[in-house]
């Protein structure tokens, strides 16, 4: 059964892309970046210094993940934190195990998040990395962000990503890249339809079948 790798920087549609790929060929989808917010909001609440690995650590080790449905989970201070906590190599290493046996489930699954054809699942049998343009990506977490209620400026949400991106690729702990054998896929000039059929066809196309 399929293993799906799907990676990229932050609001290029991965999630998207990859929760519909998980529709289309039937495996369980984990959003990744979801655990690195909840270890942030965890910290955030405690009132724990960001730098501090082992404090940090140990709310990464015993995961409340009740904190998967908070309302502040995809706010921007979150993903900042986020971005921040999930340099720690504490943190890293006390998800991976979960994200592991998430990959290594017998029907299949896909996953997405900055590292999962790199470190978490290089023996994935389709991997994809998503992108888009800066702004492209910026004016969709506002428009995701405004929705959702929340006051932000475009220009910040701009600012945000452009920082978490540089971070997120500068780490020396599983940075943020292309995986030699993922196909890239740009999504800055397609909706959501078109991305989803091109992802679609592509993961197909690698796991050798007919989309
Ligand atoms: N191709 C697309 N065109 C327009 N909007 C998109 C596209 N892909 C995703 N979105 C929207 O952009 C926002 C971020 O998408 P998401 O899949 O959560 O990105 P990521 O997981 O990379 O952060 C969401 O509101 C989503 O509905
Ligand atoms: N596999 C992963 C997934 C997320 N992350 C970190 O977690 C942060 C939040 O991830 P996310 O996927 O929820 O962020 P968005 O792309 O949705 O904005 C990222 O900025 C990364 O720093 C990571 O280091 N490794």
């Amino acid at each position: 059964m399929p293993l799906i790798a799907v990676d990229g920087p932050a609001a290029s549609g991965k999630g998207t892309i990859a929760r519909a790929l998980g529709r289309h060929f039937g495996v369980p989808h984990l959003d990744t970046g979801a655990l690195y917010r909840v270890v942030a909001l965890s910290a955030l609440r405690s009132g724990l210094d960001l730098s501090d690995g082992a404090g940090v650590g140990a709310k990464a080790a015993a995961l409340d993940l009740s904190l998967l449905e908070d309302a502040e989970l995809r706010g921007a201070q979150t993903g900042e934190a986020a971005s921040l906590v999930s340099a720690l190599p504490e943190v890293r290493s006390a998800l991976l195990a979960f994200q592991k046996a998430f990959a290594a489930q017998p029907g299949g699954a896909v996953l997405d998040g900055r590292d999962i054809g790199t470190v978490i699942a290089p023996e994935a049998a389709a991997k994809l990395f998503v992108t888009a343009a800066a702004e492209t990506r910026a004016r969709r977490r506002f428009l995701e962000l405004t929705a959702a209620g929340r006051d932000v400026s475009e220009e910040r949400v701009l600012a945000d990503i452009l920082a978490r991106d540089a971070r997120d690729m500068g780490r020396a702990d599983a940075p943020l890249r292309q995986a030699a054998d993922a196909d890239l896929l740009d999504t800055s000039e397609l909706d959501i339809a078109a991305a989803v059929r091109k992802a679609v066809e592509l993961v197909s196309s690698q796991l050798g079948r007919v989309s």
